[in-house]
C-alpha cells in the first residue's frame, strides 16, 4: 500500500475513495481500523472511521490507531479526509486529529484544504464557499451536528489547536506547483504547521498535489487526493489494473437520516414521484415505538424503490434537539437505521442507498461490513460501493447529506444495479 488515508466519516471516506480510483489507483475503503493485513495489491487505502462527531480525545486516540496500521501496510504518504464544508465544532475534531498526526508523523508544512470544486466548495483568502455563499450562510449554519458559523477556516481551525495556522493565497496557488512549494516553505519558516490553501478548481488541485509529492501527512476534503496518484505513477509505482466491480440484482432500499439541503430535495422528488415512503419521527424512534423488523417487511414489500426516512426540516430538528437533546435523538435514530439495514439484509435486499455520513457510519458498523470494493461514480463524491454480508453481495450507496441533484436515488439505483455507470 502506498497511501495511506484516514477517512473522519464513512460517506466522506467514500467519496475519497472515489477521486483516487478516478484517478487510477487500486482503492478499497475499509470501516474502521482492520484487525488483518490488506490484500497486497491494495496502492490506497482508506480507512474509514466515525469520529467527526465524538470527543476530541477519542477522535485522536482512533486516527492513530488507524495511522498504525497504515503505517505497518508500508503507506509512505497519509491524508487525513474530512469534509468539504470543514464539519467541525470550536472544539474539533479537525483541529486536534491533524495535530496528533503532524506530531506522530514529525510532519512540517501540513496542508489543510477542503476544496471539492466539482461540488461547489472553494477556498478564496482563507474562506470556504459552497458555490456562491460563504460556509455561514450555505445552509450549513443549520447543521445538526456542527452549526458552520465562520467561514474563515484559519479562525474556525485556531480555535481548535494550539499549533500555528498559516496561509497560502491564490496568487501563490495559481502559479502552479513550484510557487506553491515556495510559499508553504516561506509559511513553515513563520511557525505555521497547519496551512490553509486556497483552491478553486481540480487544475489548482492537481498543481497542489504535484506540490506536495512527497509530504507526509496532508489534510483536506477529497480534492485534495487528485493529484497525488500522478505522483505515484509517474515513478512507476501504479499497476494501472482497474476495479472489477459489478452491479446487484434484487430490492433496492432507500434510507436517509440526512437532514442536509440536498437530501431534502432528493426526498421531495422521491415524493413527487410518488414512490413509496415511510417516515421516522424523532418522537417515534427516541419512544422506540418503531420495530425496525416491520419497517424492513413493509419496504420489501414494495414494488418499486421504497424509502425510509428521518429527514426533517432545521425547524423540526431543532425542536427535536430541544425536547430530547441533540445525542440522545442522534443515538436513537442512527441505531434504528442500523437495525432496519441489518433486517433488510437478512431479508435479501439487493442495493441499499444510504443518505447521510452519520447515517451511513451506522449502516455500514451495524452491518459490521469490513471493507468495501469501489465501483463507478453515481454523482460527483458519491461512488457505488459493493460487501458481502453474510456471504452474498450488496451494493450500496453511501452518500454524504450534500451531494447528489434531485435525482440522485434513482441514479444510484440504477449503477448500483449494474446500468448506466457514469464514470
Ligand atoms: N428528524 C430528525 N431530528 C433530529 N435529528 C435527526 C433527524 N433525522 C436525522 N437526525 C440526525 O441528524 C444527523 C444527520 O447526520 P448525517 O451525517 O447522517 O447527515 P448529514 O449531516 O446530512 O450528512 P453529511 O454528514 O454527510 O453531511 C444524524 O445523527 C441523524 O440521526
Ligand atoms: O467532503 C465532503 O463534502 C464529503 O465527502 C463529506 O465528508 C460529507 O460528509
Amino acid at each position: 500500500m502506498l497511501l495511506g488515508c484516514i477517512g473522519d466519516d464513512f460517506t466522506g471516506s467514500s467519496d475519497l475513495a472515489n477521486t483516487l480510483r478516478k484517478q487510477g489507483m487500486r482503492v478499497t475503503q475499509f470501516s474502521g481500523v482492520p484487525t488483518v493485513a490488506a490484500d497486497p495489491s491494495v496502492e490506497a487505502g482508506v480507512v474509514a472511521l466515525k469520529s467527526r462527531s465524538i470527543p476530541a480525545k477519542e477522535a485522536i486516540a482512533q486516527s492513530l490507531q488507524a495511522l498504525e496500521w497504515l503505517k505497518a501496510q508500508g503507506c509512505t504518504q497519509f491524508l487525513f479526509k474530512y469534509c468539504s464544508t470543514f464539519d467541525s465544532t470550536p472544539e474539533g475534531n479537525i483541529g486536534p486529529v491533524a495535530a496528533a498526526l503532524a506530531e506522530a508523523l514529525d510532519a512540517r508544512k501540513v496542508v489543510v484544504c477542503p476544496a471539492f470544486p466539482g461540488a461547489g466548495r472553494t477556498i478564496y483568502q482563507g474562506h470556504l464557499f459552497v458555490h456562491d455563499r460563504l460556509l455561514n450562510e450555505s445552509g450549513m449554519e443549520h447543521h445538526p451536528l456542527n452549526p458552520m458559523t465562520d467561514a474563515d477556516i484559519r479562525r474556525w481551525l485556531a480555535l481548535q489547536t494550539d499549533m500555528k495556522v498559516g496561509h497560502v493565497g491564490f496568487g501563490a496557488v495559481s502559479n502552479g506547483a513550484d510557487a506553491i512549494k515556495a510559499a508553504l516553505d516561506r509559511a513553515d519558516r513563520e511557525g505555521a504547521r497547519l496551512i490553509v490553501v486556497d483552491a478553486l478548481s481540480d487544475t489548482d488541485l492537481m498543481e497542489i498535489g504535484a506540490a506536495l509529492n512527497g509530504a507526509p501527512l496532508l489534510t483536506g476534503g477529497s480534492g485534495i487526493a487528485m493529484g497525488l496518484p500522478e505522483n505515484f505513477r509517474r515513478q512507476g509505482l501504479l499497476s494501472g489494473k482497474g476495479s472489477t466491480w459489478q452491479g446487484v440484482e434484487g430490492a433496492c432500499v432507500v434510507l436517509s437520516g440526512s437532514c442536509s439541503t440536498a437530501t431534502r430535495g432528493q426526498v421531495a422528488r422521491h415524493r413527487a414521484d410518488e414512490l413509496p415512503m415511510f417516515e421516522i419521527t424523532a418522537d417515534a424512534a427516541v419512544a422506540g415505538k418503531l420495530d425496525p423488523q416491520q419497517i424492513a417487511d413493509w419496504a420489501m414489500a414494495q414494488a418499486e424503490r421504497p424509502l425510509v426516512f428521518s429527514s426533517a426540516d432545521p425547524a423540526k430538528v431543532r425542536a427535536a434537539q430541544e425536547t430530547y437533546g441533540r445525542e440522545p435523538v442522534a443515538t436513537a435514530i442512527e441505531q434504528l437505521f442500523a437495525a432496519i439495514a441489518r433486517a433488510l439484509v437478512a431479508a435479501g435486499v439487493g442495493r441499499l442507498v444510504v443518505a447521510g455520513g452519520e447515517t451511513s457510519g451506522a449502516v455500514v458498523e451495524g452491518l459490521n461490513l469490513t471493507s468495501l470494493e469501489i465501483g463507478p461514480e453515481i454523482a460527483p463524491g458519491a461512488p457505488a460501493l459493493r460487501a458481502r454480508p453474510s456471504g452474498r453481495p450488496v451494493a450500496l450507496a453511501l452518500k454524504s447529506g450534500n451531494f447528489g441533484g434531485e435525482n440522485f436515488f434513482a441514479e444510484a439505483d440504477a449503477v448500483l444495479r449494474g446500468d448506466a455507470p457514469t464514470a
